[in-house]
């Protein structure tokens, strides 16, 4: 198994999609699918609970049928294919390992099945344990491993095969928030190193931007937005988006636009400032209603001279070196973060000034939820 040059691979594709549409009586789980995962790329499928995450990856491994559009797998046609004929690895969450079979066994099992030779076998099973760290439970049985001993094994099995295409569902979701980091982090350090092709499906948008190249954000069987983690933090296609990334949530404010003096906005609560970027430069000739998303992050408290608020603190949340603070408006509610160290000299019901990055507020559609550009 050799290292592949990553940019060489750029531009080949391990998996495309055009068009794929698949429903379940009636309804569409997928809706007219498009997207091209480049060859030895990590992509994350992120979306809500039943957004058609597991359907797309079942529909990759040949287990769900597409009603219309068409696959390609490294380039090739794929619709036809019977599962075992596609050369993909599906890994689920909660993967079975054999109870009777040592750990050496359960890695070495796919090998077997198809035939390869016992001194392959032996260098191809110690090789993976290596690379995930399980060499030592190798000669244990399942039940003597902890959880996470279990997983990297189980994960070794998958890996050891070396298939076309790797895909993840929800592969950590079982395993408790430690092992979780430590093994994201490993999944992307042996992609990285061996130019593995991952899609992984998860609705973790912190385990998304951990790991992806691309995020390929679905909602209700639609692509909505597919872009690198980043982009998708500051450029969110919809206040749907933006709401899924990042912790605290962002906050939605009902605002106005007006071309006036540049361009200015009003704020519920009476707050007026200059229009950000996106809306200056937008060639608005007349007023309209928006929603304005502001960032926990990109609120600030107490500088009374810059401040265009005053808020009563209503909950503090400790967050370790972090903390979230709610605060009562007149008529709205914000969400601040802020260091715990400022969040140490505050109190519940005490009144304190809020002010905001003005440049960094992001303005929606309100009927669309489209981000305004
Ligand atoms: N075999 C099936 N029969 C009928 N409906 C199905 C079937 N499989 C999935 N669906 C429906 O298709 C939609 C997408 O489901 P899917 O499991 O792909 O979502 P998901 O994003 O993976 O969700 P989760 O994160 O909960 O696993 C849901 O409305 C679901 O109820």
């Amino acid at each position: 198994m050799n290292a592949l040059p990553r940019a060489a691979l750029a531009d080949s594709a391990g998996l495309e999609f055009r068009g794929a549409t698949k429903s379940y009586g009636g309804k569409r789980a997928l809706n007219d699918i498009s997207i091209f995962v480049p060859r030895g790329s990590f992509t994350v499928i992120l979306g809500a609970a039943g957004a058609g995450k597991t359907t797309m990856l079942r529909s990759i491994a040949g287990l769900e049928k597409l009603d219309a559009g068409e696959l390609l797998i490294g380039g090739e046609p794929a619709n036809h294919l019977e599962p075992k004929d596609r050369d993909v690895a599906m890994i689920f969450d909660n993967l079975a390992l054999y109870p009777n079979k040592t750990g050496f066994e359960n890695i070495a099992h796919p090998l077997r099945v198809s035939g390869r030779e016992r001194t392959a076998i032996e260098t191809a099973v110690q090789g993976i344990a290596s690379k995930l760290k399980c060499v030592h439970v190798l000669g244990r049985l399942p039940r003597t491993m902890s959880g996470g001993e279990r997983q990297r094994v189980a994960l070794g099995r998958a890996l050891v095969r070396e298939p076309r295409l790797f895909l993840l569902d929800e592969p950590l979701s079982s395993l408790d928030a430690m092992l979780r980091i430590e093994l994201r982090t490993e999944l992307r350090r042996l992609q990285r190193e061996f130019g593995y092709t991952f899609v992984m499906a998860t609705p973790d948008y912190t385990e998304a931007m951990a790991v992806a190249d691309s995020i390929a954000f679905l909602r209700e069987g639609e692509i909505i937005q597919i872009a690198e983690p980043q982009t998708l933090y500051d450029e969110p296609a919809d206040w749907d988006v933006a709401r899924f990334i990042g912790e605290p949530e962002i906050n939605l404010l009902p605002a106005s636009y007006s071309p006036d003096e540049g361009g200015r906005v009003m704020l519920g609560d009476g707050i007026v400032c200059q229009a950000p970027p996106a809306l200056r430069q937008g060639g608005y000739r007349t007023s309209f209603q928006f929603m304005a998303g502001i960032r926990p992050e990109h609120l600030r408290l107490g500088t009374p001279e810059l401040s265009a608020w005053c808020g009563e603190v209503t909950d503090i949340e400790p967050l370790g070196t972090k903390a979230a603070i709610t605060t009562a408006l007149p008529r709205s509610e914000v969400r601040i973060l802020v260091a715990a160290t400022v969040a140490r000299d505050l109190k519940v019901g005490q009144f304190t000034s809020i002010s905001f990055d003005q440049d960094k507020l992001i303005a929606f559609d309100r009927t669309t939820k489209a981000r305004l550009l």
